[in-house]
């Protein structure tokens, strides 16, 4: 049987399948078990069973992630939890997996309450509890499986933090029940070049050992669980300018997230970087990195772009990207509520903070700064973020357009700001009232929508009335068969993740400005 779902990064290959377990939910306290002393007796073995599993793991890791697990197999075996558990079963008569849950719950507390270092190993004992958990209710363990061999990896859904630590080499493909096209795990996804489909109802429950996936379809089919991953296809040549058929300019930046993105961007021949999103180097991070530790993170991306202009974006958390140093805590509609340049209006501090480290990581590196804000609705909130920005001493601020309210206002942001750049994922989302990581709605966050198309018109319109350059660096900036039409549209810059700029590029060279006008 075939199932189809999103194509969102291309490839064909096949290979065994492996479930990315649901999350586990917190255990019952009820019904009590009929042998006290039995059900404490299961906590010790379990303990061990989870500390020896991560032990055996640490040992066939390299050294970064060995330490890591040394240190979460050394609390399983902590002989603290397994006596508070086995205390709980005896004296409140809780089934085992609900007392190891609570008697972890109040390390946590305790943890926390301690502050610093020791509050952010709260979040390891959780982890440690899970596993335990899992042992004893005969779960498989939460989170990503341990691959030892080549697999495609199936999920409900993946997070953006869990698809980022991904290995291209082990993960042949990606498939998902729920996600849109421009979901951050599908942006990541491509970005690792890891072939994936998104929205493909019904793949949990596809039998067989193995899936075929074509990332490029969005087709997914059982198969024998063998193997087959063709080499990837060359990209085209192409000499790293952005430009048409008749000289006429568009910059060609890159989407980058890590070190290794600018890295590879730069390889690829990108002309700077359009889009740096910062959250991604903070998904897993427990506490606000320091300023200092900031700024040695964001110069380890922009070095590769010296003397090139590059585009910084301060944090866009909240939504599907949550940091779990901003809690936003419980939203109806996360997607409309505190996230982007939002939660800086009542932490301006947390943005100096960034602002500064990011002036004095581009001096660092001599790359050509310019800094934009996510979520920006309105010109008041443009001017409020250009100020604070030029008072670190940045010299260029833009805003991204990504809330029709900005594209419709966006001569009176642009009044504010030196450019703006079309987030076309975000924009997209909020035209069709679709959420982007819904699968049911996946059709119409497809940026060849017309309405979609008429905002971005309407943006590179009061651009072109000012003489302010509008980019786009939404996915759409990455579909060479979309270049053109934005490019007509007069948009001025594309940026876009690494692997597509060879196409996009390749794709302009064939037209002029006036079919790109037509075009559009
Ligand atoms: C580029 C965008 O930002 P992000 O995908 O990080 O939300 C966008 O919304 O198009
Ligand atoms: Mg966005």
């Amino acid at each position: 049987m075939q199932l189809s779902g999103v194509g969102v990064s291309p490839g064909r290959v096949a290979g065994p399948r492996v479930v990315v377990a649901a999350d586990l939910r917190e255990p019952a306290s009820s019904p009590a078990p009929d042998d006290l002393l039995a059900e404490a007796g299961k906590i010790g073995p379990a303990t061990e069973a989870v500390a020896s599993s991560l032990s055996d793991r640490a040992r066939s890791v390299s050294s970064d992630a060995r330490s890591v697990l040394e240190t979460t197999a050394a609390m399983a075996a902590d002989p603290a939890l397994a006596a508070s558990a086995e205390r709980l079963v005896r004296e409140r008569s809780l089934p085992a997996p609900r007392a190891v849950w609570e008697a972890a719950g109040e390390f946590m507390t305790a943890l926390r309450a301690a502050g610093g270092y020791l509050a952010e190993r709260a979040a390891d004992v959780a982890d440690v509890r899970d596993r335990i958990v899992a042992v004893l209710s005969g779960q498989a363990p939460p989170g990503l499986p341990e691959l030892t061999s080549p697999s495609v990896l199936v999920a409900r859904d993946l997070a953006p933090a869990d698809t980022a630590g991904l290995d291209p080499d082990l993960v042949l493909a990606l498939v998902t029940e729920e996600g849109g096209p421009t979901s951050h795990t599908a942006i990541l996804a491509r970005a690792l070049g890891i072939p994936a489909v998104v929205a493909c109802a019904g793949v949990l429950e596809l039998s067989g050992p193995g899936l075929a996936v074509d990332g490029a379809a969005g087709t997914v089919s059982s198969s024998d669980g063998r193997v087959l991953a063709p080499p990837r296809t060359p990209r085209p040549a192409w000499d790293g300018v952005g430009r048409l058929a008749d000289g006429h300019r568009v910059k060609l930046l890159a989407n980058v997230g890590s070190s290794a993105d600018a890295r590879a961007a730069a390889a690829a021949g990108a002309e700077g970087i359009g889009l740096f999103r910062t959250e991604f180097c903070y998904l897993s991070a427990a506490s606000e990195p320091a300023e200092a530790e900031q700024r040695a993170a964001y110069a380890a991306v922009l070095e590769p772009f010296a003397g090139k202009p590059v585009v910084v974006r301060t944090l866009d958390a909240g939504s599907d990207k949550p940091l779990a140093f901003l809690p936003m805590g419980e939203e109806p509609n996360p997607a409309l509520g505190v996230r982007g340049l939002r939660v800086a209006f009542d932490r301006p501090d947390l943005l100096d903070r960034q602002l500064s480290a990011i002036a004095a990581a581009a001096a660092d590196t001599g790359a050509e700064l310019s800094v934009m804000a996510p979520m920006v609705a309105t010109a008041a909130e443009a001017a409020w973020f250009a100020s604070r920005a030029r008072a670190a001493g940045i010299a260029r601020v833009g805003v991204m357009i990504e809330i029709p309210a900005a594209a419709l206002c966006a001569a009176e942001i642009l009044a504010e700001v030196d450019f703006v750049s079309l987030g076309t994922n975000d924009l997209a989302q909020y035209v069709f009232a679709a959420d982007r990581q819904l699968g049911a709605v996946a059709s119409l966050n497809d940026p060849h929508q017309p309405a979609l198309l008429k905002l971005v018109g309407l943006v590179a319109e009061a651009g072109a009335a000012t003489g302010k350059p509008v980019g786009v660096c939404g996915e759409a900036a990455a579909d060479p068969s979309l270049a053109p039409v934005l490019t007509g549209l007069g948009v001025t810059s594309l940026s876009m993740n690494a692997v597509a700029l060879a196409g996009v590029g390749t794709a302009l060279r064939a037209v002029d400005l006036a079919t790109c006008r037509a075009l559009a």
